[in-house]
């Protein structure tokens, strides 16, 4: 679990991304001529800390410097995104020169941190804070902090006396040493003058500064931070809903009250440590569970309020090819609304095909005034992700209905990260959830990725169950649907999941596994086509201009089947 900042040792930052020499020192003069000419001298930028100069070489891999990136920074390789111009370095067996890196390049790491801290501090007349601070930092940096980032009607911070237990906190003591091992939030309430303690709801640390005169319960806190909401105040959190004959489903709809009821009672959404955009844990109106995950379009990788450092796009494309900045939420809902249940709405229940958590497109009130829009999930108790773990204990179907749905829709981010593992209670099979759609769907093949490709569960075939569910797609039906959703597809995109759709159906009725189909739709390297891609080029080569988008199609299907033929006799 640990990810967070290793000691380094005596050796400069600034030297220590420089390769290492077999001497053990780290002067670029040691490597050799042949090195010395395909080194390349990059910046690599992280929030908060000033650009640090990294020396790499073309043919060193994206897995290597990501190793040396951990080596010296501490953030382990798979919490690690290398962002080149919007564009994320994802393969890590690729090369850097495959990336096209060049001397002076700027390269944003992103950590996918899951050991920072949320802090929730609220003063005595209603003031908010949120910092995210590393567990290893004290309780001195976490005054600093305030003190720079806070409010001067705070005062001065060094008269707060923090308690824990009944406990006065030192200022050399760490969060972590505060909060319990798991602990991801702690509240913080600011009362002048100040007296702390803290109390232990669930997993959260409530820290809680009182004045002397206030009654030390959480009785009063939670009141302070429940004010009823005058009927003129809009709703804190409205479905947008563009089609009003467009149903939302009854989960979707409690899902929305449970989150309303959550913020009504005063418990803000906590920003996840994890994630490459603004994503929040919503909580329920106990406070004690999570509900919900929003994940608000401005603060989108590349969008201008993003909150981990990345820069702004410069031509709105966002951080997958063929894909735009402030989209990601309506991919997110499209992901749901094609998510095609097999029994409709079994027990009562709409469970698509592909377990993609009910999701609906949202607006959120912010800080009282404006709207953050964005995708609202459900929020699914799980046991880690397929990061956590290897492949091997997932069943087939699990694996298999992700490959159905990622092919479908082209996904171009299905990393490990990206598939929830849930233990089930009765006898203890791995169910996996997918979550983060926010890519699928683009106008074009480049970026697909899917990492089920690479386990042994993709080399198996369809169960007749998957065969038939395939049978049934209809991707014209699809695109009707989601415009009757109120997203209308682009040409583009409706092009990449008809050619999507029809390569699975035709794979599926060959017998193909999700291995072969999937193979064809990824890049082996960044630089060279995929077989999908090949496909369309040369349908695109055999038309006239002006050809109808049908003829277009037609032509790619005879030459997708061509294509298996020769492939799989
Ligand atoms: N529906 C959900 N249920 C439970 N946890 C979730 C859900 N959606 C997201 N999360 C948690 O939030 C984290 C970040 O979410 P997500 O991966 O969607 O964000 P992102 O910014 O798109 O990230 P990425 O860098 O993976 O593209 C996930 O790793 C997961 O731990």
């Amino acid at each position: 679990m640990s990810a967070g900042v290793i000691t380094l040792g005596p050796v400069p930052e600034e030297l220590a991304l420089l390769p290492i020499c077999f001497d053990g020192s780290r002067s670029p003069h040691c490597l050799s001529g042949s090195q010395l000419q395909d080194s390349i001298l990059i910046f690599l930028a992280m929030p908060g800390a000033p650009l640090m100069p990294m020396s790499v070489l073309g043919t060193e891999s994206i897995a290597s410097v990501k190793l040396r990136i951990q080596r010296f920074k501490g953030f382990v390789v798979n919490k690690q995104r290398l962002v080149l111009d919007g564009h994320e370095l994802a393969r890590n067996n690729n090369h850097v020169k495959d990336y096209g890196l060049a001397d002076g390049n700027v390269l944003h790491l992103v950590i996918r941190l899951a050991d920072l801290c949320v802090i929730n501090i609220e003063t005595a007349t209603g003031k908010k804070f949120q910092f995210q601070v590393d567990q290893s930092r004290n309780v001195k940096y976490l005054k600093s902090k305030l003190a720079v980032e806070g409010d001067e009607d705070l005062g001065n911070l060094e008269d707060h006396k923090l308690v824990h237990d009944d406990q006065e906190l030192e200022d050399h003591q760490l969060i972590a040493d505060i909060s319990n091992k798991d602990d991801a939030v702690i509240h913080l309430f600011i009362r002048k003058p100040a007296k702390l303690r803290t109390q232990q709801v669930e997993k959260d640390t409530i820290v809680t500064v009182v004045t002397p005169q206030e009654k030390l319960n959480l009785q009063n806190e939670a009141h302070a931070v429940n004010p009823a909401r005058p009927a003129s105040v809009p709703a804190l959190v409205e479905p947008i809903v563009v089609n009003r004959k467009a149903k939302l489903s009854p989960q979707v709809m409690r899902m929305i009250g449970s989150t309303i009821a959550g913020l009504e009672n005063g418990y803000l959404p906590v920003m996840s440590a994890e994630g490459s955009g603004g994503v929040y844990f919503m909580r329920d109106e106990s406070g004690e569970k999570n509900i919900a995950v929003f994940k608000p379009i401005d603060e989108e990788p590349m969008a201008e309020n993003n909150p981990r450092g990345l820069p702004v796009s410069t031509d709105g494309e966002g951080m997958k090819r063929g894909t735009l900045v402030g989209e990601g939420a309506f991919r997110e809902v499209a992901a749901y609304i094609l998510d095609h249940p097999v029994n409709d709405h079994e027990h009562g229940i709409r469970v698509g095909f592909s377990g993609v958590p009910p999701t609906a497109l949202v607006r959120c009130l912010h800080r009282g005034k404006s709207f953050k829009i964005g995708s609202l999930q459900m929020f699914i108790q799980n046991n880690g992700s397929c990061e956590d773990m290897g492949p091997h204990a997932f069943p087939v179907q699990e694996v298999h209905k992700i490959a159905v749905l990622d092919i479908r829709l082209a996904n171009a981010d299905r990393h490990v990260g990206n598939i929830l593992v849930c233990k089930e209670e009765e006898g203890g099979n791995y169910k996996l959830v997918p979550i983060d759609h926010g890519y699928c769907l683009p106008e074009k093949f480049e970026d697909c990725t899917f990492e089920w490709l690479y386990w042994p569960q993709a080399r198996e075939p369809f169960s007749d169950e998957t065969i038939a569910y395939i049978e049934l797609l209809d991707a014209e039906e699809d695109i009707k649907l989601l415009k009757f959703h109120g997203w209308e597809l682009s040409p583009r995109c409706a092009r990449v999941l008809r050619i999507g759709t029809m390569l699975l159906k035709k794979g599926a009725a060959r017998g193909l596994t999700p291995y072969d189909i999937g193979g064809i739709l990824c890049r082996e390297t960044v630089n060279r086509d995929s077989e999908i891609e090949d496909i369309i080029h040369e349908a695109e080569d055999h038309v006239l201009p002006g050809t109808s988008e049908l003829i277009f199609l037609e032509t790619v299907s005879e030459i997708i089947d061509r294509h298996l033929d020769k492939k799989f006799v």
